[in-house]
């Protein structure tokens, strides 16, 4: 008689039906429990009012999670159309309105049952801080027509202020290192103002406490060093480079910082028309001077080195305008106008060479003005024709103003944004003003969700084989039964 296969008994056929279902059932269980739950977020508002515009960023992050693991993302960012709110000194009420489409948008974006809760911040940098220098009326009549305008709408407005250099430097390396997986300096030029923020190696603060800032971030406490330069921004910079060779009120300049061919007519007031420069402002001068331009990267470099005084430091070290500066370390983020102008040279790739970035860029500004706009039809001519100047003075900011050297000028990064999120200080502006600047390390699950369900679903499947197994021995039981036939 052909025995029966012992998986056919009605005992077996139980057991594994029995078992798949409990299986089926575990993991399901599982993966329902640990499933990652549909998130609710919650909003931030933070408008970084610029000297040469305004730009509006809305942050999110999972409800749950407020207080410490790292999970803020930019969700949109608005670039207000026109000037920066320092423009409208003269006209204050234009400041607040200019705003308005950003924040319309704002209103769209951030889900409508969130919006009383969504704190709203505005921080005004350099040049609102020489607005306040120059002229402080119309400085608050600017903040008073912003507020009104802002409070029109439905966030949780915090306020409007001015950030301190010191602010807008740490703040920029907070947003950076909150980002970024390895500690990384902090390299922004503005248009009125740049900073420079950094952890040294060793860091004696009582040198000059008004650079330090001490910060706890994911579990490790940092000692930064910052500051920020006033005036050194990329165009009050410009005005400084076209004041310093415009002392003797000359009808017509030639500048090695601007390409062959180029000739622009300007208007003396309108040029020493800031705190920067007012001071320089030469006593006899015609109305209007035709600004030439000669092309020659090395003298334009000399031009821009009389802008730094090195003559004196009272401390160990220093910069340049007697600011103290500790040896660099680690590595660099240079953000803003940095990657503006880098990107558009085609030097943002760090492993070019100090001594190519300066060859490429002699060539550049050797590069006739008609030439250059055939080549950029689509550019700003504003934009266009200042490359040659930008890219000098970074360069040489960076090498002589900061004592990067050819090895340590390939730890720079030029970026734009870190994990989706613009580099500048909203970020960590936020985090601080929401307490939400991650002192400890977040806890992360030892497993994710796929690998986690991967174990249980093989762990189960091995348990289920292990106990048809040690049925074994009760099969040949089960086949010698009487069998009816
Ligand atoms: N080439 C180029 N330049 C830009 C662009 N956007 C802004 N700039 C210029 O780059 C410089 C720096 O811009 P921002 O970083 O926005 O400066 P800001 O925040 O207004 O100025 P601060 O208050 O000093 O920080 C300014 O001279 C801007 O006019 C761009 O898309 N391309
Ligand atoms: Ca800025």
């Amino acid at each position: 008689m052909k025995e029966k296969n012992p998986w056919h008994t009605p005992l077996t056929i139980i057991i594994t039906v029995i078992g798949v279902i409990a299986i089926v059932a575990l993991v399901t269980v599982a993966v329902l429990q640990n499933r990652p739950v549909p998130q609710k977020y919650k909003y931030g508002i933070v408008l970084d009012a610029g000297s040469s515009h305004t730009a509006l960023y809305i942050y999110e992050w999972p409800a749950e999670k407020d207080n410490n693991t790292g999970r803020v993302e930019q969700k949109h960012s608005c670039k207000v159309k026109g000037k920066g709110i320092s423009s409208y000194a003269a006209e204050p009420e234009k400041a607040g309105v200019s705003l308005t489409e950003c924040m319309r948008e704002a209103e769209m974006q951030v889900p409508s049952r969130r919006h009383q809760e969504t704190p709203l911040y505005l921080g005004a940098t350099a040049g609102m801080r020489l607005l306040n220098i120059e002229n402080r009326e119309a400085s608050d009549k600017v903040f008073e027509a912003v507020e009104k305008a802002l409070q029109g709408f439905p966030f949780s407005y915090q306020g409007a202020r001015i950030l301190s250099g010191q602010e807008e430097g740490a703040f920029g390396w907070v947003t950076v290192n909150y980002l970024d997986d390895q500690t990384t300096g902090a390299l922004d030029l503005g248009g009125a103002s740049t900073q420079i923020s950094f952890v040294p190696h060793e860091y004696d603060i009582s040198e000059s406490p008004s650079n330090s800032v001490a910060f706890r971030l994911y579990g490790n406490d940092y000692n930064l060093y910052t500051h920020s330069f006033l005036c050194y921004g990329k165009d009050q910079v410009l005005r400084m480079a076209l004041a310093h060779q415009t002392q003797s009120g000359p009808v017509t300049m030639s500048d090695p910082c601007f390409h062959p061919g180029y000739s622009v007519t300007r208007n003396y007031n309108a040029l020493y028309d800031s705190p920067c420069v007012s001071e320089r402002k030469p006593k006899e001068a015609p109305l209007n001077f035709t600004h030439t331009g000669v092309g020659n990267f090395f003298q334009c470099q000399e031009v821009v080195k009389t802008l730094f005084n090195f003559t004196s430091c009272k401390y160990s070290r220093c910069s340049f305008n007697g600011i103290f500066q500790p040896p660099l370390q680690g590595s660099f983020g240079a953000f803003s106008a940095y990657y503006f102008v880098m990107n558009f040279l085609n030097l943002t790739d760090s492993s070019i060479p100090l001594e190519t970035v300066k060859a490429n860029l002699a060539n550049y500004c050797e590069t006739p003005w008609n030439q250059i706009k055939q080549q950029h039809p689509k550019v700003k001519e504003k934009y266009l024709a200042e490359y040659c100047f930008s890219g000098t003075y970074i360069v040489t900011l960076l090498t002589e103003g900061y004592n990067f050297t050819k090895e340590t000028f390939s730890k720079i990064k030029f970026i734009k944004e870190i994990k989706g999120s613009d580099a500048g200080w909203t970020l960590g502006y936020m985090l601080n003003l929401t307490n939400m600047i991650p002192a400890e390390a977040p806890d992360s699950p030892p497993l994710p969700h796929a690998g986690y369900v991967s174990i249980v679903t093989v762990i189960a499947l091995l348990l289920f084989i292990l106990f048809i197994l040690s049925l074994r021995p009760i099969w040949p039981k089960c086949s010698k039964q009487p069998q009816i036939v």
